[in-house]
């Protein structure tokens, strides 16, 4: 089942740096590492060595660390060597090592290792990866709790129940002369409805944790001149998307990531949404429709002397995102006596103005607000990936359709969408292997991971 070569790879970042590392994994780990220490490795004690090439000369000196299988991280036999980070040392110890019989690592190789030998199911596995690229505190705890298996157990746990529900199904079947009832029925539907509600509030978290490790992907829609760009060079702080007075200037999406408060979101600029225009202004808003279908939210933009006008046009627009925000622009021109121009528009909508600020910072609070979701789902939260999101989907809907088919006791029926729905979460945790799922993910991975 395993690839028994021994890899190697430099595991530490690109350049140069005070201490670089490079990492063998493989039952020659020990050998290549001791050939090129020169000295016998003892499992975790660090060892002062020179490490020499094949003519006896010194690429530098430093530490080896010898980890025996199954104590690893790959659970394999695992050499470190550490030296100083000069990517010219670091390339000389892997030739070394690969003159002495190892290969170079593929990119995530190690961590596909570690998942093969049992040490980290495939969701720890990604939150690996999660953690490394974690853009902020929140993202690097939430990417911790996934790597420490608090999203993997809720899997099992359902993979769990629904495990024993399918045994149950099947053993029905082979009692196809009893009524269900009599073979616990109603016991079992008790169970999947129980089942189903972990399952949604799994899903819900899961949801949660995309973002998370995403960050929020918010769309600015308006009519043309309600200030989108504007209010983008605000929230970015510098001027990124042209400005003028002239209604479809921006035709094409603009992408920028922001940090607010140490909340990552990405923001996008659209062409403003009207009537008529010419061709590249109608693929600017087809474009624009198109992202708010991918969008977590809407940052909806309407001038606030008007908000009516194209009003109707963007709503409509705008339902293609789970959630809206709405703001009335350039409130800097409303009239001092205060008197607010009416217009169908949500009570919680902020006033703001890109020209002066005024709002912004209420507009940040929203912001980071949503981006966090609410306080209380940050606790305790994991980072996720669209990948699981997805599968949780799936598993639902196979639950749903178990549960109705049970209601009409079609047995074989509700057996089947059982097995879907269970397959469905054992691809999250790689219980249920497909070969190029795996290859998928792990591709993905840097090389020395
Ligand atoms: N007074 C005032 N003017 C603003 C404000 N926001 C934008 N403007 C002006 O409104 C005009 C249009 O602004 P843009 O940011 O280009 O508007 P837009 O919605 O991106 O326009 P399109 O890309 O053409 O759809 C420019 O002249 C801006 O200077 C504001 O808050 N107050
Ligand atoms: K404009
Ligand atoms: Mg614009």
């Amino acid at each position: 089942m395993i690839d028994r070569d021994t890899i190697a790879a430099i595991a530490t970042p690109a350049g140069a740096g005070g201490v670089g590392i490079v990492r063998l994994s493989g039952p020659g780990a020990r050998a290549i590492g001791e050939g090129i220490a020169g000295r016998a490795l003892m499992a975790r004690r660090a060892a002062y060595a020179r490490f020499r090439d094949a003519h006896g000369a010194t690429i530098d000196d430093g530490i080896a660390l010898y980890f025996a299988a199954p104590a690893s991280y790959t659970g394999e036999d695992v050499v470190e060597l550490q030296a100083h980070g000069s990517p010219a040392v670091l390339h000389q110890l892997v030739d070394r090592c690969c003159a002495l019989g190892a290969r170079r690592a593929r990119p995530g190789e190690f961590s596909e290792r570690a998942f093969l030998e049992g040490k980290l199911d495939l969701a720890q596995a990604e939150a690996v990866a999660d953690l490394i690229a974690a853009s902020d505190v929140r993202a690097a705890r939430a990417a911790r709790r996934a790597l420490e298996g608090e999203f993997s157990r809720r899997v099992e746990a359902i993979a769990d129940a629904m495990l024993r529900a399918r045994i149950h199904v099947e053993a029905a079947i082979d009692f196809a002369d009893e009524p269900i009832e009599t073979l616990g029925g109603p016991q079992l539907q008790a169970d999947l409805s129980a089942t189903a509600a972990a399952l949604e509030a799994l899903l819900r978290d899961a949801e949660h944790g995309r973002r998370l490790r995403d960050g929020l992907h918010a769309v600015i829609v308006g009519p043309p001149n309600a200030g989108k760009s504007s209010l983008l060079n605000a929230l970015a702080g510098r001027d990124r998307a042209i400005v003028t007075d002239v209604a479809g200037t921006t035709r094409d999406l603009l992408h920028e990531a922001v940090r607010i408060d140490g909340v990552e979101l990405t923001l996008v600029d659209t062409a403003g949404l009207r009537e008529g225009g010419d061709a590249i202004e109608r693929e600017g808003m087809r474009r624009a429709h198109a992202e708010l279908e991918r969008a977590d939210l809407a940052i909806v933009v309407l001038d606030a002397r008007d908000p009516a006008a194209g009003r109707d046009a963007v709503v409509s627009a705008a339902h293609g995102a789970p959630a809206q925000l709405w703001l009335l622009n350039k409130s800097d021109l409303l009239p001092e006596d205060g008197a607010q121009p009416s217009g169908d528009v949500p009570g919680d909508a902020l006033a703001v103005s890109a020209l002066t600020g005024e709002g912004l910072d209420a507009l940040h609070d929203r912001l980071r607000a949503l981006a966090a979701g609410d306080a209380g789902a940050s606790e305790g939260a994991f980072t996720a990936r669209a990948r699981h999101v997805d599968a949780l989907r799936r598993a639902a809907e196979g639950l749903v359709q178990a549960r109705g088919e049970l209601a009409r006791e079609s047995l074989d029926l509700a057996a089947e969408a059982l097995r879907q729905s269970h397959d469905a979460l054992g691809e999250i945790t790689g219980r249920v292997r497909a070969d190029d799922l795996l290859g998928h993910i792990f591709s993905s991975f840097c090389i020395g991971k």
